[in-house]
């Protein structure tokens, strides 16, 4: 294992590159309305306020993984209700824009409540439900106009100013959007951003790492239906003309369809999405006089083909795309790292503590029963190996500790506390971590941040931390942590390299640095040697009895007896869900029933 002091590393050309490509972009943005005719204004506006729906679908849809058809119906929402505000209680724009992030806000929140705890498709069927209940509604609004629409709507006034010109408008609808951009960028690195990134990683992960995935998405939800209210807003106060089909089903689809092409993973793929698809539905009016076709017709057929070509040959839409032009976020200078300076455990227990108390643990699938009447006892400060045939139900009794799965009968005992009730999210924060079988990492994201979102639980910003950057100090002091945990398992070479180039092996020790990173008492590790070559096992079993002097106690499944017998304390062997021999390694070897069930009676 490498021993060395990291040098802190500056991405000083990225730097430079990223500055010139934000003041070239700001001049731009400025020039605009002294270069372009009025209608080309109006048509960046539209570009601009589609972009920030499609900000929060890509939050939702692209970060969180979960799909969304109301984004339209939200930013009617935030357009009606502002327009009430200012038409019909003659109150300004700017109130309007508070009433419509509020009623916007108590709608996303109810509505996520009540379908984001059912998970699979129910989600998006909702969000397609309410987009045509919702256009219904608008389209019985009298007072409003109906289906009719209503006109007239106040422009927005800035300082005095009232912004009733498309020029003038331009920087509004730009400002805001750019501020969006800058926020969710800033959310997408911060410890929210990780967990969102956890959870696209899948609910498993999400709750190993001490991340509530409800709370997450319903976060996320929140965030995008606020964005859609303030583009509604600007939509309705800029068009200064709002009808119910301003926000029908169709536009719902033009938002997701903007925010797939744009493509997941980078913010500005939502501007990308928005101008293309509305530069795009320009181009189609223009051409439809020469071709005699409907428009609504013709934009359904070539939407939907740009929809069927993109998911079969760039499902990641355009992001690939931007990522390749842009310069990588060069973000702080690494930590420097002291030659002797090794990871700090704060929660170890007293030696011989009983850590670990399985008694009678059960679990049954139908008439399965892969996990039968077990019991063992683990003591602080000891390394435990779970041994036994493929299908013995090792990895299940793991699940049914870390509490994933909810055991049929018996108890565990973790610290002297029974685990039975307790959300699996919080077993990191009470000193349990653990790894996978089937690794679970984010594989296009940096050595660095995957060993940081262990330490999500011992973080504290939240999301306006995140999006304001308040977050600089916590993330250092965590950047430091991880790095540490990356030095435990010799990989602090190459800290800003995607985990998803790492072969198998060195993923399976990432996902050890991230189980230290929580500052564990705990650790659960399965098959941790699997696709390591012999000097890393070496390495491996170096480290696992470094972290048992230090007070670790180590629960491990693994397939490589070598490996098992010169390390483990105590062994459980498992065979059909039962408990077939427990005992110290020499034992094990030379018991005749587990000789003749595991090793096939071959030693
Ligand atoms: N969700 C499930 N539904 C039904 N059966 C399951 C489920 N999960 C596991 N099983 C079954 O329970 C038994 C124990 O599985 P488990 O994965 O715990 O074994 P294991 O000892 O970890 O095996 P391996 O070494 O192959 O990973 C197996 O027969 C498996 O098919």
């Amino acid at each position: 294992m490498t021993m060395f002091s990291t040098a802190p590393i500056t991405l000083s050309h990225a730097h430079l590159m990223r500055t010139t490509l934000i003041l070239a972009g700001t001049a731009t943005l400025l020039a605009m309305p002294f270069a372009i005719s009025s209608f080309s204004i109006s048509l960046l506006n539209l570009v601009g306020i589609y972009a920030l729906a499609a900000l929060g679908l890509t939050l939702i849809t692209g970060s969180g993984g979960v799909t969304s058809f109301a984004q339209a119906a939200f930013m009617g929402i935030g357009a009606y209700a502002s327009a009430y505000m200012t038409l019909r209680l003659g109150l300004g724009a700017w109130i309007g824009l508070g009433a419509a992030l509020l009623v916007v806000g108590a709608c996303a929140a109810l509505m996520g409540a009540v379908t984001l705890h059912l998970g699979g498709h129910y989600l998006p069927i909702t969000t397609l439900a309410w987009a045509v209940a919702v256009y219904m509604v608008f389209g019985n609004l009298t007072d409003l106009g109906a289906h009719s629409g209503i006109g007239d709507i106040a422009p927005i006034s800035l300082f005095g100013l009232p912004l009733d010109r498309p020029d003038r408008a331009f920087y509004l609808v730009w400002a805001v959007l750019v501020l969006a951009l800058i926020g969710a960028s800033n959310l997408l690195s911060s410890r929210q951003g990780r967990a969102i990134s956890a959870l696209r990683g899948g609910a498993v992960l999400a709750q190993s790492l001490g991340v509530n995935p409800f709370r997450v998405r319903l976060l996320l939800f929140v965030l995008a239906a606020e964005l859609a209210a303030i583009a509604g807003w600007l939509f309705a106060h800029t068009q200064r003309f709002i009808s119910p089909s301003s926000f029908d089903l169709n536009v719902g689809l033009q938002i997701l369809l903007m925010s797939v092409l744009g493509g997941i993973g980078n913010v500005l793929g939502a501007v990308i999405g928005s101008a293309a698809v509305t530069l795009g539905r320009n181009a189609i009016q223009d051409l439809l006089p020469g071709l005699g076709l409907n428009a609504g017709t013709l934009e359904i057929i070539v939407f939907g083909i740009v929809f069927i070509l993109l998911l079969h040959y760039s499902p990641r839409g355009l992001s690939p795309l931007i990522e390749a032009l842009l310069p990588t976020r060069s973000g702080e200078t690494l930590p420097t790292i002291g030659q002797d300076e090794r990871l700090a455990f704060s929660r170890t227990t007293d030696r011989d503590a009983p850590v670990l108390a399985v008694r009678g643990l059960g679990k049954r699938f139908g008439g399965l029963a892969a996990v039968d009447d077990l019991s063992f006892e683990m003591r602080a400060r000891s390394i435990t190996a779970l041994i036994g045939p493929n299908g013995a139900g090792k990895s299940t009794t793991f699940d049914l500790i870390s509490g994933l799965k909810i055991p049929s009968s018996g108890t565990v005992l973790f610290l002297g506390e029974p685990t039975r009730g307790k959300p699996a999210h919080t077993m990191i924060g009470s000193g349990l971590s653990r790894t996978f079988q089937h690794v679970k990492l984010r594989p296009k994201v940096t050595l660095l941040e995957n060993v940081m979102m262990g330490a999500h639980w011992r973080m504290k910003a939240g999301l306006f931390a995140g999006l304001l950057r308040l977050d600089r100090r916590e993330e250092r002091e965590f950047r430091r942590v991880a790095m540490l945990a990356l030095k435990e398992i010799g990989m602090d070479e190459d800290p800003l390299a995607l985990a998803g180039n790492l072969p198998l092996g060195p993923q399976r020790l990432l996902e050890i640095a991230r189980a230290l990173a929580s500052d564990p008492v705990l650790i659960i590790l399965d098959e941790p040697a699997a696709g390591l070559r012999s000097q890393e096992k070496q390495a491996l079993a170096k480290l696992l009895r470094h972290l048992r002097s230090e007070g670790l106690s180590i629960l491990m499944v693994e397939h490589d007896m070598e490996f098992v017998m010169g390390l483990a304390d105590d062994i459980v062997v498992l065979d059909f869900g039962r408990r077939l021999a427990l005992g110290k390694p020499a034992e094990i070897r030379n018991n005749p029933r587990v000789q003749e069930a595991y090793l096939g009676g071959a030693e």
